[in-house]
């Protein structure tokens, strides 16, 4: 099981201090998709640049063109790509072929996806590498989260990744780890943090207990 660093409220500066202090504790550090709305890719091939050990992910939420923007993503120097559920079945097998090609990974975000189980179970075919559940900010902001469509996902994809996104803080990590997904995506729950270094040590520390105790390391 991994963890991702979310990146989403700083400017390219600030996201190279924030790395700096918990870099020891993650594995993939994500550049969010307001960051790449106000640096562009930039900031994914500034990341990449000043941490070459971590695995950097541009979370483009592609909708259309797949194939051009996870180019553009891999030229920047992104590991892993992501892409929307709800986009076309061609955009998606667009986006596989093309990050097949430069060498990266694909990760499928659910958010809004209305038919989860079964709209997993058809990307799952598609030869993706990660399928996500998410709760975006204007979901958590009326209560929701995504621990159960966690294990929706679990029990019907059987090719892809599992991950999950949306709100997941030192607090609610237990319910999620339980379920063992292979990646766990935290932004605000250690961002908001006074001591961010603690929080994701913690969490990492959390996340490899888990990793034992399920039999997975
Ligand atoms: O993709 C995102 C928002 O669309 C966020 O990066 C993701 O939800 C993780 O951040 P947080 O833990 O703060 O919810």
């Amino acid at each position: 099981m991994e963890l991702q660093l979310a990146l989403d409220l700083v400017n390219i500066p600030e996201a190279i201090e924030l790395v700096k202090e918990v870099e020891e504790h993650i594995d993939i550090v994500e550049i969010g998709t307001p960051v790449v709305i106000n640096e562009g890719l930039h900031a994914v091939k500034a990341v990449k640049e000043a941490f070459p050990n971590l695995k950097v992910l541009a979370d483009l939420k592609i909708m259309d063109a797949a194939g051009y923007e996870v180019m553009k993503a891999s030229e920047a120097g992104a590991d892993i790509i992501t892409i929307l559920g709800t986009a076309e079945d061609m955009s998606i097998k667009g986006a596989v072929e093309e990050a097949k090609k430069q060498g990266k990974k694909i990760l499928v975000d659910m958010i809004a996806v209305k038919d989860l189980a079964g709209r997993a179970k058809e990307v799952d075919t598609m030869g993706v590498d990660y399928i996500c559940v998410h709760t975006g900010y204007d979901l958590q902001a009326v209560g929701k989260n995504s621990f159960e469509d966690l294990q929706t996902i679990k029990s019907v994809v059987k090719n892809a990744k599992t991950a999950i996104a949306g709100g997941i803080k030192l607090e609610t990590l237990p319910e999620v780890i339980k379920v063992n997904p292979d990646l766990v995506i935290v932004g605000g729950g250690i961002t908001g943090q006074a001591d961010k270094k603690a929080a994701a040590a913690k969490m990492q520390q959390m996340i490899k207990e888990q990793t034992v105790t399920a039999g997975l390391s």
